[in-house]
């Protein structure tokens, strides 16, 4: 079999035109366009192409957006008095503070300063809790973007058997969660797993979150299986590659994401759902 692939770029761009539509109609209902605010601390170069592609998305939806950039040896309490100034700020409806932080910032005590209704990265231990008792708030935004784009592919994950490779709070645990919600039989593996590859040949629907280059061999995957790859690895020549051991895994799955343009625009255009969410629930109180 050859897989079909998953384009995640085509129904990104889709994504942003709903969000574009439903942008528009609010100004022309006199309401103002939603507002983002991006937080990047010190000069990690990746984040700093990160942060320029959300403006960039930001634009093309008609968002207001805010860049805050600051140096590296910024302290935890001016980035916590932000965070503060930003929650009470009424033009911003959404907070994202680029990860990683600098080491001497405790990152989650960050995260738990934002206001949960403008966590539209869906990290604040209270948007996490919300999924697990299934009344999702704002959904972490790359699971959110994986159920959005096996929806938009037909492929019903209900009664499925999923192996989901990484644990990591902001995928593989929030995926766990997206999975059970949606009706599946999740499994997560991690680094203490004992035969990765017998979880991962059980799989009717493999999703690889572990930020290790084909750590997930081809030979693993069963027969019209479906692989999610979000593993976003830069080699060393600069090109970019997954997870999953692509070129083998291709010939077994039925279908499969690409990497680059799989996942990782799907990111992003959750974000952008969920600003428009937050500006929505803010027009409420
Ligand atoms: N608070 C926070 N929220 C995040 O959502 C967050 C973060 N911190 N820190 C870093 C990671 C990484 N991330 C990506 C989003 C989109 C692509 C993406 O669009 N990738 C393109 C390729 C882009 C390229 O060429 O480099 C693709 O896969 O096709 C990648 C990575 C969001 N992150």
């Amino acid at each position: 079999m050859t897989a079909q692939l998953i384009d995640g770029k085509k129904v990104s761009e889709k994504c942003l035109v709903t969000v574009r539509e439903c942008v528009d109609a609010r100004v022309a209902r006199g309401l103002r366009a939603p507002g983002l605010a991006v937080v990047l601390v010190g000069d990690n170069p990746a984040s700093a192409v990160y942060v320029r592609n959300k403006k960039a998305a930001c634009e093309k939806v008609g968002f207001q957006s805010f860049s805050y950039h600051l140096p590296s040896q910024t302290s935890e309490y001016e980035l916590l008095n932000l965070i503060n100034e930003l929650n009470n700020n009424d033009e911003i409806d959404g907070i994202l503070v680029q990860l990683p932080l600098p080491q001497h910032i405790d990152g989650q005590k960050i995260l738990e300063k934002i206001n949960p209704n403008k966590d539209v990265d869906g990290f604040h231990p209270y948007n996490v809790g919300r999924l697990l008792v299934r009344m999702p708030l704002m959904r972490p935004c790359t699971p959110k973007g994986v159920m959005t784009l096996l929806k938009e592919y037909d492929i019903d994950v209900k009664r499925k058997k999923v192996t989901i490779v990484g644990a990591s709070n902001i995928v593989g645990r929030p995926m766990m969660l997206e999975m059970l919600l949606a009706g599946a039989t999740p499994t997560i593996c991690h680094r203490f797993t004992e035969n990765l590859a017998d979880e991962v040949g059980q799989a009717d629907i493999v999703v690889a979150a572990v930020g290790n280059p084909n750590l997930i061999k081809g030979e693993w995957i069963k027969q019209g299986a479906v692989v999610v790859d979000v593993g976003i690895n830069r080699l060393e020549d600069g090109t970019l590659c997954g997870d999953v051991d692509f070129a083998i895994a291709k010939e077994r799955a039925a279908w499969i994401t690409p990497v680059p343009g799989g996942v990782g625009p799907m990111t992003i255009a959750s974000l952008l759902e969920n600003t428009l969410q937050a500006a929505e629930l803010s027009d409420k109180k």
